[in-house]
């Protein structure tokens, strides 16, 4: 869990029910750039030599750049702040709704490449809730033979980080706060809302 007080402000902001969507949107923006950041502590790098206008030295690169991979529509507004900090990364979309009788997510997007083997994954959704979609998300990169996944969100729910660690997957997850429960509408409690209506507008829910 990302523990830090800027992000802990960014988390704040979008909480607050009044937070405009173009606020909602910035908060999320900066958040996502410190969890990721956060998580690419863990990845493997290469030295190679470089010249400096002085003199030669060592560089370092990313061994292998993760392929980023936003859950639609709530993870569009972190794939931009993702896609600067790895400029070398290439991008894949998921897109899910979770339909909000059955709760179980529907999906209408998969665009990602054939093979994944040897290919490390970051999954960018906001919210972990069930973890139905999240898991649906991982189980189409492990059966395209990924192996290597690291889930960026910003509110896990306990219930939906006991589903991804029960699914079995290959996956660490790294998040900005674990909430306290699910409420009878499956929204995360206290939790922040609906993240794509509130970044795109749309009817509440909760
Ligand atoms: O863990 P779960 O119970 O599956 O819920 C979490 C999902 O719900 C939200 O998306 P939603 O289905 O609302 O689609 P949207 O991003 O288009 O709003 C969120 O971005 C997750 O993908
Ligand atoms: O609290 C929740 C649960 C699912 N999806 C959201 O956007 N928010
Ligand atoms: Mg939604």
């Amino acid at each position: 869990m990302v523990n830090h007080p800027l992000a802990a402000t960014r988390l704040t902001a979008m909480r607050e029910k009044n937070t405009e969507p173009g606020s909602f949107r910035a908060a999320l923006h900066e958040l996502t750039t410190m969890l990721v950041y956060e998580a690419a502590r863990a990845f493997p790098v290469e030295r190679y030599p470089i010249d400096t206008p002085v003199a030669p030295t060592e560089g370092i690169r990313l061994a292998n750049p993760p392929l980023l991979v936003p859950v639609l529509r709530a993870g569009l507004g972190m794939a931009d702040s993702a896609l600067a900090l790895l400029p070398e990364s290439s991008m894949g979309f998921v897109g899910l709704a979770r339909d909000e009788e059955t709760f179980q997510p529907r999906a209408y997007l998969e665009s990602l490449p054939a093979d994944l083997s040897g290919i490390p994954v970051l999954v960018l959704d906001p919210m972990l809730a069930t973890g139905g979609s999240l898991e649906h998300c991982c189980r189409l990169l492990a059966e395209r033979g990924c192996t290597d996944i690291t889930v960026i969100c910003v509110l896990a729910a306990p219930e939906g980080i006991a589903r991804l660690e029960r699914s079995g997957l290959p996956l660490r997850l790294v998040t900005a706060s674990i909430d306290d429960q699910l409420n009878d509408k499956m929204y995360i409690v206290p939790g922040l809302g609906d993240a794509g209506d509130r970044q795109f507008g749309g009817m509440p829910r909760f």
